[in-house]
Formats: structure tokens, C-alpha cells, sequence
């Protein structure tokens, strides 16, 4: 499926404020935003994550997951950060998510809201691992129950692989944000990714973002990785 463009996340993955500023600036005229997540967010603190993310669009995956009243007050805490996106797990449930709705819109200017997306199924889960969880079935099945769950409840997109794009669109149509992480450029490490692809296998089954970290941020160039996976993504 070709016909929408699909723009590169890069996850800055560090202890390290400075490391992430470095990065930043590295990959800035390959990638459409940065994602901060919980290592950086936990280790360097909320006003080191802006100014991690510079003017670059926020991508906050901080993957919230608990009692609606919780997260939509974790939400609330959030403001100042000016995430373009940010993360809730589809898991939580309909209440929470549609906590959360509310939350970013009382929280956000509506000029300035946040895509609220929700994370179906790790991308580090694979059938048995999915299994062990008690849920029977299919992942692909656990992706589109969840993600069906999320839209009804008032989330913009979703978090998902590419293994499950096609379905979710079948179900769901167009109008979803797919953000896709568990991306490998071909002959790189898929290290504990479980459902990946390639950046234009990707792009051929119809993400909007994808996600990639250590391909580039543990490359020795990460400049030229993330050209490269540009340069895949506009082939
Ligand atoms: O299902 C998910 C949800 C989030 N992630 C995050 O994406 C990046 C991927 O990093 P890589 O180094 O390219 O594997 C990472 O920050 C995860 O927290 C995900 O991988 N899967």
C-alpha cells in the first residue's frame, strides 16, 4: 500500500542529556520528530526532555497505564512538555483511555493537542510471549481488538508492527495514526524486537511513522543511518 508518506521517529534512548541533543542534531534533517521515552525521561528528568527535543516535534512515550484518574492527572502534568504525540497503553482499558481523551483535551489548547495514541501489543511480543499473558488467539487478533478499543475510546492512533498495519486498516480505515516501532534495516540486529520489518516494507504496508532507535543510535554514523533509512522511506 503506497499513497501516504510515512516519516521517521527517532527513539533517543540515553542516560544522557547531552547524548540526545547530540543525536538530535545528528539525524535532525532525516527524521519528522524525536521520541522520548521512559530511560530518558526516568534518568534526566521533564525539563531535560524538552530540551532533548529542541524544536523538533516530541513524540512523549511515556506509555501511561493506570486507573483513569491517574493517568488523566499524569496527563494533566504533562503540559509543558508540548508533546506532538504521546503514549497510552491500549490495555488500561476503555475507561482510561477515554480518561485520558478528556485529559488531553482539557489540558492541551486545541491548536496544541497532542496525537493520543495507543500501544496494541509490544513489538518485543511474539505469540508465546502474548500466550504467557493469558490472552489466547492470535497477536494479530489482540492487536485489532485493542486498537478497535483504543479508536472507540477516543485515541488518535496507535502503536503497533508492521505485521499488523494491514488488518488494523481493514478494520479501522484510514482515518488512525499508525506509528510503527520493531523497524530493522535489512541485515541489522533485531536485538529484542520480535515483530519487525524493514523501513520500506514498512512504508509499503501503510505506517504513517516509523520508529527506530538503535539501528541509528548505535550505529557508528548515526547521521548516515538515519539518511540511509531516509533515503529507504522516499525510494
Ligand atoms: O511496541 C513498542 C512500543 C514502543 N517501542 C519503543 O520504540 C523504540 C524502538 O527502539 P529500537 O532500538 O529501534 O528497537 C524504543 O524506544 C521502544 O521503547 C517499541 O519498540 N515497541
Amino acid at each position: 500500500m503506497r499513497g501516504r508518506s510515512t516519516r521517521l521517529i527517532v527513539a533517543l534512548d540515553t542516560k544522557d542529556t547531552a547524548q540526545a541533543v547530540r543525536w538530535r542534531h545528528e539525524t535532525a534533517g532525516h527524521a519528522g520528530a524525536v521520541k522520548l521515552g521512559l530511560e530518558f525521561t526516568y534518568a534526566c528528568g521533564l525539563d531535560a526532555v524538552r530540551e532533548a527535543a529542541g524544536d523538533s516535534p516530541l513524540f512523549l512515550d511515556l506509555k501511561l497505564h493506570d486507573i483513569p484518574n491517574t493517568v488523566a492527572s499524569a496527563i494533566g502534568s504533562l503540559a509543558a512538555l508540548r508533546p506532538a504525540m504521546l503514549t497510552i497503553h491500549a490495555s488500561g482499558g476503555r475507561a482510561m483511555i477515554a480518561a485520558a481523551r478528556v485529559a488531553v483535551n482539557e489540558t492541551f489548547p486545541e491548536n496544541a493537542r497532542p496525537l493520543l495514541l495507543a500501544v496494541t501489543v509490544l513489538t518485543s511480543m511474539d505469540a508465546g510471549a502474548l500466550h504467557e499473558t493469558g490472552v489466547e488467539g492470535s497477536v494479530e487478533a489482540q492487536v485489532v481488538r485493542l486498537g478497535r478499543l483504543a479508536i472507540e475510546s477516543g485515541a488518535d492512533g496507535l502503536v503497533c508492527s508492521s505485521h499488523e498495519i494491514a488488518p488494523l486498516r481493514q478494520a479501522l480505515g484510514d482515518k488512525p495514526v499508525l506509528v510503527v516501532p520493531g523497524i530493522r534495516p535489512a541485515g541489522s540486529a533485531p536485538g529484542d524486537q520480535k515483530r519487525v520489518m524493514t523501513p520500506a516494507q514498512a512504508r509499503d504496508a501503510g505506517a504513517d511513522w516509523i520508529v527506530v532507535g538503535r539501528p541509528i543510535t548505535r550505529a557508528s554514523d548515526p547521521a548516515a543511518a538515519a539518511a540511509a533509512i531516509a533515503a529507504e522511506l522516499s525510494a
